[in-house]
């Protein structure tokens, strides 16, 4: 929703939830984890209200323990904070999932996928974050898809069933590949609300 036309965030939404899209990805940004803001609880509510769909919060905010609980309760489906963001995931992960949401990690380019190792087990999503995070429509980094390729064989490894999840600089013209790479779900932001019929990339982005 961050590449959406926030003058016209209720209809933007609802044409979401009618597109073959089978969640709404909500960017939680807070101007300190990374050099832009976007918004909070009123707009998330209002998104909340438009959509039947799950509600895929990414919270790229300091401090994660002090508002996971939050978002869960506005309406968040899944709630995912960033490792870099905290010294406590396992907090955070249990602090979501008491508050009866899916539990989420983020790492960033630089990071690792070996941080993730203890923690996958107890996890519903790793979010791999193909651009920096912080801004839409920025370029695809290709090294985002050995990250993926380490991923899916650590959560064989370990036996969990997290989803992975890719963002940042994602449209119809990479998506088979990440999807190849081990990938279970695609963020798209400025590809989708970007193209003259966003209902039908969409669709593009599936059927490739
Ligand atoms: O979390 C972020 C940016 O921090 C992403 O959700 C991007 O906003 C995706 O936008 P595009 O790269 O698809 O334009």
């Amino acid at each position: 929703m961050l590449s959406a036309d926030f003058g016209h965030l209720e209809r933007d939404t609802q044409m979401i939830d009618r597109s073959a899209a089978e969640w709404v990805h909500i960017d939680v940004m807070d101007g300190v984890f990374v050099p832009n803001i976007s918004f909070g609880f009123p707009v998330m509510k209002a998104i909340r209200k438009a959509t039947s769909k799950l509600l895929d919060v990414h919270l790229m905010i300091v401090e994660p323990e002090k508002y996971v609980t939050r978002f869960a309760e506005a309406g968040a489906g899944i709630v995912t904070f960033h490792y870099e963001a905290t010294l406590n995931p396992k907090g955070c992960i249990d602090l979501i999932h008491r508050a009866g949401a899916k539990a989420g990690v983020s790492i960033k380019p630089a990071t690792s996928v070996e941080v993730l190792r203890d923690i996958v087990p107890l996890i519903d999503l790793v979010l791999v974050m193909s651009v920096e995070p912080g801004f839409g429509g920025q370029s695809f980094m290709p090294d985002s898809l050995e990250k993926i390729r380490e991923l899916r064989a650590m959560i064989d490894e370990t036996e969990s069933t997290a989803v992975i999840e890719v963002d940042g600089g994602i449209s119809a013209h990479n998506s088979r590949l990440l999807f190849d790479a081990g990938a279970d779900a695609l963020v798209a932001g400025s590809a989708v609300f970007g193209a003259p019929d966003p209902q039908a990339e969409i669709e593009r982005m599936l059927q490739s």
